[in-house]
């Protein structure tokens, strides 16, 4: 048996962590998704709750074979404990899967083994680039399961991001 851990900001979760879980369901028993920066909402760079995170992971994996578990993980101060930190609020893993560097190192110090993956059509696949069209009314349903689509429109997402993402009187984001 084994059980890998894919971190991820997943703000939100779009078709490139998607495809990405797909390989990595090749390769494990269990998956383990964190959510990452946990504590993070309400902004435009984080605009959903673990909660809405959850929601979306969870409902986008119903239907694969194998078992997934969704743990918030909130960010720390200190990089230096973090991956032991991630240990304290996960099942038990095996495989830590990652392209961000700064996670990949912080897990190799650790002592944990670390996979890596393609990036699938980054061009479009990329965070930034669907709160961007959620923000300007663009096509951003079709860079995310339809699941995400669904729990975005059940928590009136866009209209929290468009509303945090305006500036203030004084030009203050
Ligand atoms: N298109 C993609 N293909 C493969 N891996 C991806 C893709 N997009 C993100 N990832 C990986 O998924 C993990 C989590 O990414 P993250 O939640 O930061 O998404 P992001 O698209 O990079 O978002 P943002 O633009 O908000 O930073 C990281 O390891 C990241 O490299
Ligand atoms: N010191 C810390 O709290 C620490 C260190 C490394 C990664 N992280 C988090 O792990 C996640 C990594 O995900 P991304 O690859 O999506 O950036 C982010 O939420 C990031 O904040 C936190």
């Amino acid at each position: 048996m084994t059980r890998g851990f894919y971190i991820g900001r997943f703000q939100p979760y779009h078709n490139g962590h998607h495809r990405m879980v797909d390989r990595i369901a090749n390769e494990v028993d269990e998956l383990v998704l964190g959510i990452g920066s946990a504590g993070d909402s309400h902004s435009r760079h984080d605009p959903f709750t673990a909660g809405e995170r959850i929601m979306m992971i969870t409902k986008s994996l119903v239907d694969y074979d194998i078992v997934t578990y969704a743990v918030p993980i909130e960010d720390l101060d200190r990089n230096s404990v973090w991956a032991s930190h991630v240990q304290s609020m996960s099942p038990y893993f095996e495989i830590a899967y990652s392209n961000n560097p700064l996670v990949i190192r912080l897990f190799e110090e650790a002592g944990v083994e670390v996979r890596q993956s393609p990036m699938f059509n980054r061009e479009e696949l990329e965070g930034t680039e669907v709160r961007e069209r959620m923000i300007e009314d663009g096509d951003w349903e079709s860079l995310v399961p339809e699941a995400v689509v669904n729990v975005v429109h059940e928590t009136n997402g866009i209209e929290r991001i468009q509303q945090v993402s305006e500036t203030d009187a004084n030009g203050v984001q």
